[in-house]
């Protein structure tokens, strides 16, 4: 997506941000802007900050005591670490798919509408005194919950291999159907954002496919960004890349100029398998 001048638009600006477990500094000064409706990929070598970096992003790393962080995460230009920012209400935007498929021990149908039940939907109402419109948000009826399941299955291109078994268990679902159906469980609420955590890693190459393609597919509505381990996956599906170090951010750039003509000596060692 581009704004008129032709510039991709921000969606994330993170600004000189430091994270610290206890004494040890994880991450060092990143600063890193993140592009709407563009999958960016975090890689590095295991240990380098990767993960504590994309949970910053939903201050998933607040659950973790004895955790400090510095710095600045506008998200549309509102700071995310600032204390009058509700975590909860921030995760509904940015949404999180996690390494292990991890749905909740209930039926298809029951997951995806877990999240929309609890928060229920928005509506616009005018108020009769002032003749304003506003948004209230209020308890979905049945058919909008059948709705949002079948709209958030089918996103997640999973509605026609579960459509006549939504009531059986999510369990009864092999892993990479499960992962399919935490993404739709994500996107039950609309975010604008969706973190992926390594999501391929338990799965065989087959799911794998299947989820990079719906990767790229939710690039069109989503803004995503994920970690990997895997160079290929990354090379395949993201629009940009960024290569962690130590808790450094060595080098950003779109993902083809960084795989083919990396700036930086340590960026070339990774790719290239050189790096201890
Ligand atoms: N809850 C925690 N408490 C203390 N230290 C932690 C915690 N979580 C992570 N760390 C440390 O922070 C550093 C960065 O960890 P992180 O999981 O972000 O790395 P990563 O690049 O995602 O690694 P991997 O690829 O192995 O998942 C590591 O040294 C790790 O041991």
């Amino acid at each position: 997506m581009k704004n008129t001048s032709g510039d991709q638009i921000s969606k994330i600006e993170v600004k000189d941000l430091n994270l610290w477990f206890d004494t040890k500094h994880v991450l060092k000064d990143v600063s890193i802007e993140i592009y709407e409706k563009e999958i960016t990929a975090i890689i590095g070598p295991s240990g380098c900050g990767k993960s504590t970096f994309l949970r910053c992003l939903n201050r998933m790393n607040d659950l973790i005591p004895s955790t400090k962080i510095e710095g600045e995460i506008l998200l549309d230009g509102k700071n995310v670490l600032a204390n009058d920012i509700d975590p909860v209400d921030l995760r509904k935007d940015v949404g999180m798919v996690f390494q292990k498929p991890n749905p909740f021990p209930k039926s298809i149908y029951e997951n995806i509408v877990f999240a929309p039940k609890i928060h229920g939907v928005e509506e616009v109402k005018k108020d009769p005194r002032t003749n304003k419109e506003k948004i209230v948000r209020r308890k979905p009826t049945k058919d909008e919950l059948d709705q949002i399941v079948e709209k958030c299955l089918r996103r997640a291109a999973l509605w026609d291999e579960v459509k006549d078994r939504l009531n059986k268990s999510a369990y009864d679902l092999s892993g990479g159907q499960q992962q399919r159906l935490c993404i739709a469980r994500t996107m039950s609420i609309e975010p604008e954002v969706i973190l992926f955590d390594e999501p391929c890693s338990a799965l065989d190459p087959i799911a794998t496919a299947k989820i990079e393609d719906l990767l790229v597919d939710l690039r069109k509505d989503y803004t995503v960004v994920i970690v990997t381990h895997n160079m290929q996956q990354a090379a395949r599906v993201a629009d940009r890349t960024a290569f962690f170090y130590m808790g450094d951010l060595v080098e950003y750039g779109p993902t083809k100029k960084l795989f083919e003509k990396p700036e930086k000596e340590l960026t070339e060692q990774y790719l290239t398998g050189r790096m201890g």
